[in-house]
């Protein structure tokens, strides 16, 4: 990840670079005269934030700060991840993407429609960056808002912010990549300002020979760079067919499981009950739903179960009830490895009859169904429970099966709690709660930061166990006093080093990487070589000092020019 490979980004139009640097980057008298504290530029956003009257507006505000100017953008992120989290990402990046075609102002990605087959190579090769890693969608099940075409470029482009807030992945190597594959959607098809083809989703068999065009062309162009799939309404053939061949994962099957692994040893742990006696119902049996129960039973065979042992734990709840090899209807091929076969015959279609029939210790969401953890679900679940693990996953909040209050005060302040999108803390009782957030955003910048600086031929399924399983390593002493299932946000950078460690050491035991040198570091060692080569918006200004520094330019008085003592290799700039 070297520094400033190609052309003027916008971060080079930045009001706190001194003159001398504007004169280098030749932006001298393009911007207001005065150099600026990172103080000063942060209390002018954060001013601009906070007159914006709904949280769209927000993310419009911040759409155009990083247009405009991407390090002051991740600057203010990073300082403020808390609070800016939410406006770039679940929830308001959903409400974004449901509006996009109104909203739109300039491409954040590359767009790539069906009729591109059989020149996506040619059109990859207008990107005027180098790709590390690429998030890739068909907007074909965006959050839990259904099909939104290419409107789902919202989610590209904020899980990609994410990978640069979080792992430090320079921005001008990221990739926010939409396919326009046609979408089910006939609202957005009959709006004028929709901005995809008017057209039914391609046949399963033409999407899989695009997208083998797709990944052998991106591979091409950028030899190592890593693909992550994003949101796809069936991404269960992508994931089979490339998972061995490229340097892919699917974010919703197998990040969204690695990170409730890591809150779930965690919720184990503090539950009181020991692991072999743990009884899991899901509600959603979708990707999330058995990418979330698939990796949950690599936990209990890890704490000694036989596989057949841990499958019998998930009781999986789909739109007709309790999944079951009996139950009439022919399974989608996902769901079958959980289905019951020791339902006597019995079918239970609601989920409050599932839980009296189950009495699990463990309740998740995966079915995009808010508020379907009802107070009578939700008593239920602290009547049959000391502890019991309430995790509503689903997104953006509206979508969340119930919320952090609502989990509290129908469980006496009992559950162990997680959700997909952030709710805010709380009094109860005279005690403080705090909600976790149980996003796959904890693991997905680690398991793309190990992967491409171990240089992974391949994402292996134990790389992704241990982004979520060094996820758990990563809670301080301040946050188990608190209980907490995940840390606390603002330190995802660190908690991002940890993550990645974890999934570069697998590689290496899995024999899949490249980079051979980075064997011998020890923890210690790995850890300041990833801390070293993550991107800080920080240090951009050191950066280009350096630059001038060793070029030997010298300033040329007022005039908005440099002089250099090496003007053929400065050319570029003069
Ligand atoms: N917290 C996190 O990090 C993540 C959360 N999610 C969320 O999980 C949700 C589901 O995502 P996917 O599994 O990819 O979607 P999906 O469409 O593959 O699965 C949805 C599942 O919910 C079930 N369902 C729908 N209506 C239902 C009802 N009335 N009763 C019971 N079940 C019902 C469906 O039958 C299906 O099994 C979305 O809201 C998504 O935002 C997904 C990935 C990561
Ligand atoms: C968080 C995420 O990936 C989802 O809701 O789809
Ligand atoms: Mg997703």
């Amino acid at each position: 990840m070297s520094s400033r490979q190609l052309a003027t980004t916008s971060g080079d139009y930045d009001n706190a670079y001194p003159p001398e640097v504007r004169k280098y980057l030749r932006t001298y008298g393009l911007t207001p005269p005065n150099t600026e504290t990172f103080e000063l530029q942060a209390q002018r956003c954060l001013k601009q934030l906070d007159r914006k009257s709904t949280d769209l507006e927000k993310y419009q505000y911040l759409t155009h700060l990083r247009a405009t100017n991407v390090h002051l953008f991740y600057r203010l992120l990073s300082e403020n991840v808390k609070d800016i989290t939410p406006l770039i990402y679940t929830p308001t990046v959903g409400e974004a993407c449901q509006r996009w075609s109104d909203i739109y102002t300039q491409p954040e990605g590359m767009y790539l429609s069906y009729s591109d087959k059989g020149h996506i190579a040619g059109i990859l090769a207008n990107w005027p960056h180098n790709v590390e890693i690429t998030v890739v969608t068909d907007g074909s099940r965006i959050l839990g808002l259904g099909d939104l075409g290419v409107n789902g470029m919202g989610i590209p482009v904020g899980k990609l912010a994410l990978y640069t807030a979080c792992a430090g992945i320079r921005p001008d190597a990221t990739l926010p990549l939409t396919i326009d594959l046609g979408t089910s959607n006939m609202e957005l098809r009959n709006d004028p300002l929709y901005l995809g083809s008017n057209m039914d989703k391609v046949a399963p068999e033409d999407e899989i020979e695009f997208l083998d065009e797709l990944m052998a062309a991106l591979t091409e162009r950028w030899p190592g760079i890593v693909i992550q799939y994003e949101d796809w309404k069936n991404p269960f053939t992508s994931l089979e067919r490339y998972q061995k061949t490229y340097t892919m994962f699917n974010d919703d099957v197998q990040g969204t499981g690695a990170v409730i692994v890591g809150g779930f040893i965690n919720a184990v742990k503090a539950s009181g009950v020991a692991a072999k006696d743990h009884k899991a119902v899901f509600l959603g049996a979708g990707s999330a739903g058995v990418g979330v129960a698939k990796q949950l039973v690599q936990y209990f065979i890890k704490e000694g179960l036989t596989e057949e042992e841990a499958k019998k734990k998930f009781y999986l709840v789909d739109s007709k009830g309790l999944v079951t090899l009996d139950r009439g209807d022919k399974l989608a091929d996902h769901k079958t490895y959980f289905a019951r076969d020791d339902n006597s015959g019995k079918q239970i279609k609601d989920l409050a009859d599932v839980i009296d029939y189950v009495k699990p210790t463990i309740l998740m969401g995966l079915s995009t169904i808010g508020g379907a953890f009802t107070p009578e679900i939700l008593q239920t679940m602290a009547k049959n429970n000391d502890k019991p693990v309430v995790f509503p996953l689903s997104n953006p909040s509206s979508k969340s099966e119930c919320n952090f209050e609502e989990a509290i005060t129908h469980t006496d302040g009992k559950c162990l709690f997680a959700s997909g999108s952030p709710f805010p803390e709380m009094e109860y009782k005279g005690q403080q709660m705090y909600p976790g957030q149980g996003n796959n955003m904890y693991v997905f910048p680690g398991i793309g930061l190990g992967a491409i600086l171990c240089k992974a031929v391949n994402v292996t399924q134990d790389m992704i166990y241990a982004s979520g399983e060094y996820l758990s390593y990563s809670l301080n002493e301040d946050e188990k006093s608190k209980g907490f299932l995940y840390p606390d946000i603002s330190r995802i950078r660190e908690v991002s080093v940890v993550v990645t460690r974890g999934v570069i050491r697998t590689a290496q035991k899995n024999g899949v990487d490249r980079e051979l040198a980075i064997r011998a570091l020890s923890d210690e060692q790995l850890d300041d070589y990833i801390r070293a080569r993550m991107y800080d918006p920080f240090k951009e200004l050191d950066h280009i000092k350096e630059e001038i520094k060793d070029l030997g330019i010298k300033s040329n008085g007022s005039n908005g020019t440099v002089e250099s003592l090496k003007s053929a290799v400065a050319g570029a700039h003069l």
